[in-house]
């Protein structure tokens, strides 16, 4: 009820709701020092019972990664009812509703989102984790038709049983479509070369318009996903046909790395520089235009503010620096009141 957004007040407005899930729901949000838009995932903590462990799974990644293709975490929030995970707002929606819209996507433009998928997951595994639920809901898009990845309810952490798991269905609960099949065969199976599968999965629909595994019988897809056979539009070029190949290989020591996925000729043939994989954001360093302006503000000296932004703590300034830091990317002046 509005009564418990009382830990909301005088920073956030909330507005209306953007979507829900098995988790709680997401609303739209205004932070009020700087009039920024944020997306904030509501859970309520009676609700979602056994599920904590999801959400601090969650929680744990979300303030481990920080990536220009990864959903930025602002500041969370614990009550004794609730948590508030204030994020970073794509106002560009899910690409699942791009592809849709636009049935499929020619190979150029699909390649300019596929290449920020794969920097997202070559970032998200150098820090061994692996995401385990990729899915075009799962990948939201700014307006600057930037890839954002989102929900990692179900991500492996490192050196957890999640990297190399054996447990079936549970962690996969998400949508089997795009689950690898040593996954829905509840092997043991390492989350990276999932994450793989899953990635060719997504590549196929981008370029396809449509699933290469499809049965709304759920046996008959799963022995689909576990034959690895999928029907090739004959508009697919030769290039895009064998890098599907090499992703959406049945056996995961056959399928193509992660690290060759970066050098592929596919991703990079009309592009020069090379992917850009690594994350532009240093915790240690932080801009000082943004903090100077945060310093002027909150009455400190540079320094002071400085050290505060690097502690991290997902507070308010954190949030109010990286919103900042936002506007200055987009060339927009950034004054506090
Ligand atoms: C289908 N899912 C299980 C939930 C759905 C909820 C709405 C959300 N969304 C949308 O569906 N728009 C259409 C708008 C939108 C805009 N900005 C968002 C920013 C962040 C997130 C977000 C949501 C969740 Cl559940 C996360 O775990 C993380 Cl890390 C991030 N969702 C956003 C979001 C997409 C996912």
């Amino acid at each position: 009820g509005k009564e418990s957004y009382r830990a909301l007040n005088g920073l956030y407005v909330l507005h209306d709701e953007l979507g829900s899930g098995g988790f709680g729901k997401v609303k739209l949000a205004t932070h009020l020092l700087t009039g920024q838009y944020v997306a904030i995932k509501i859970i309520d903590k009676k609700k979602i019972g056994n599920d904590l462990p999801r959400v601090k799974t969650e929680m744990d990644a979300l303030r481990t990664l920080s990536h220009q293709n990864i959903c930025q975490l602002y500041q969370y929030i614990e009550t004794t009812e609730k948590f508030f995970i204030i994020m970073e707002y794509c106002s560009g929606g899910e690409m699942f509703d791009y592809i849709v819209r636009k049935e499929r996507l020619p190979e150029a433009e699909a390649r300019h989102f596929f290449r920020q998928l794969v920097q997202a997951i070559a970032y998200v595994h150098s820090l061994g984790y692996a995401h385990r639920d990729l899915k075009p809901e799962n990948l939201l898009l700014t307006e600057e038709l930037k890839l954002k990845l989102i929900d990692f309810g179900l991500c492996a952490r490192p050196g957890g049983p999640g990297l190399v798991n054996n447990k079936p269905l549970d962690t996969c609960c998400g949508s089997p479509a795009y689950a690898a099949p040593e996954l829905i065969l509840g092997q043991q199976y390492l989350g990276n070369r999932a994450d793989v599968w899953s990635m060719g999965v997504l590549l196929y629909a981008l370029l396809c318009g449509a699933l290469p595994f499809e049965d709304d019988n759920m046996q008959l897809l799963y022995r689909k996903i576990s034959n690895g056979r999928y029907y090739e539009p004959d508009f697919l070029t030769n290039s895009s046909k064998e890098l599907l190949k090499r992703m959406l290989q049945v056996d995961p020591e056959r399928r193509i790395t992660v690290n060759e996925l970066l050098r592929h000729p596919w991703l990079n043939s009309t592009y020069q520089a090379a992917l850009k994989w690594q994350t532009i954001y240093d915790k240690n360093l932080v801009d000082e235009d943004v903090a100077r302006e945060m310093a002027y503000h909150y009455g400190t000296q540079l320094g002071t503010m400085v050290g505060k932004i690097k502690e991290w703590r997902f507070d308010y300034l954190t949030a109010t620096y990286h919103l900042l830091l936002q506007l200055k990317a987009r060339g927009e002046k950034f004054a506090l009141p």
